[in-house]
């Protein structure tokens, strides 16, 4: 017989769940309503079974940890989360705007004003959680989400960790965002420069469709350790080709030094010599 309300989630009983999202790994995502005061939400629900399966219980504790100390319009909000015996539940913002993947996909290629005014807003957002000592570390497409206005919203933090860390997290999915410290197999401690590195990539891609080093897997892995860049197409102006070519070059020199060089031009970087000074040795790490 179905149980009484009362006895089912508490918490679940105080929204009214919508229509569905999207899926991911460990859940689905559902638009959501707060019964008592109207507010429209975005409700992930994630199965407890397939996250201890998948031994992923960090990733999802780290992605509350971090989340629910953000507060930045352009990091998408956290309200609060609760869990029941099977499930653990997000309540997170509602991007009225849906995934910024699909609007890619949807137009090819983004014009360089509106390409521009998208990394400006991901850049003002990484100050936000680098000033805060976070690096978020699995930044792409699929994970900025666009508000009611087209704003920008950065989400899902299962990756982010405090700045600087060593730690040696499974790295599963593409590794077109990846820079070259976090793709070679030795134990590097990652700094925030992979963030800058990965905004590069995202530039490349907003203006061009595609990542800068797709290939297959084993060729996309050197062409990022060789920083072997597919060139820009000619309709790319200079100006937007040294800022991506800058984001790669001088991310390199920040991550050597293991500080921050920002506001050094290109003239004064020494620019690497062939790619051949970038060791590929050393295992490849397939994991
Ligand atoms: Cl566990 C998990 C489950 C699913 C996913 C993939 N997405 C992650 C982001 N999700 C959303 C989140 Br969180 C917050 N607000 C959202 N808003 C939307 C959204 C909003 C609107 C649409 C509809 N389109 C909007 C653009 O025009 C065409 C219609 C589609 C998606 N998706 C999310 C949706 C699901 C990631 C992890």
């Amino acid at each position: 017989a179905v149980k009484p309300p009362i006895y089912q989630n508490l918490h679940l009983g105080l929204f009214e769940i919508g229509k569905p999202l999207g899926k991911g790994k460990f859940g689905r995502v559902y638009l959501a309503r707060h019964r008592d005061s109207g507010y429209i939400c975005a409700l992930k629900v994630l199965n407890k079974d397939e996250i201890s399966r998948e031994a992923a219980e960090t990733h999802v504790r780290r992605e509350i940890e971090v989340h629910s100390n953000l507060r930045h319009p352009g990091v998408l909000g956290f309200y609060g989360w609760f869990h029941d015996s099977r499930r653990i539940f997000l309540i997170l913002e509602y991007a009225a705007g849906g995934e910024l993947y699909r609007v890619l996909q949807r137009e090819g290629r983004f014009s360089e004003r509106r390409a521009a005014k998208y990394v400006a807003q991901v850049t003002l957002s990484l100050l936000y959680l680098h000033g805060k000592n976070i690096m978020h570390r699995d930044m792409k497409p699929e994970n900025i989400l666009l508000g009611l206005h087209g704003e920008l919203k950065l989400a899902d933090f299962g990756y982010s960790v405090h700045a600087p860390s060593n730690r040696r997290d499974t790295l599963c999915g593409t590794l077109d965002y990846l820079p070259p410290e976090m793709i070679q197999s030795r134990e590097v401690s990652y700094t925030k420069a992979v963030d800058q590195w990965t905004l590069g990539v995202l530039t490349y891609e907003f203006l061009t469709g595609q990542p800068p080093f797709e290939d297959t897997v084993a060729l996309t892995r050197r062409r990022i350790v060789n920083r072997d860049m597919k060139p820009l197409p000619s309709f790319i102006s200079s100006e937007a080709k040294d800022f991506v070519n800058s984001s790669f070059f001088i991310t390199q020199l920040s991550y050597q030094d293991g500080h921050a060089r920002a506001g050094e031009s290109r003239s004064q970087v020494p620019i690497p010599q062939a790619a051949s000074e970038y060791s590929t040795s050393g295992p490849d790490r397939d994991d």
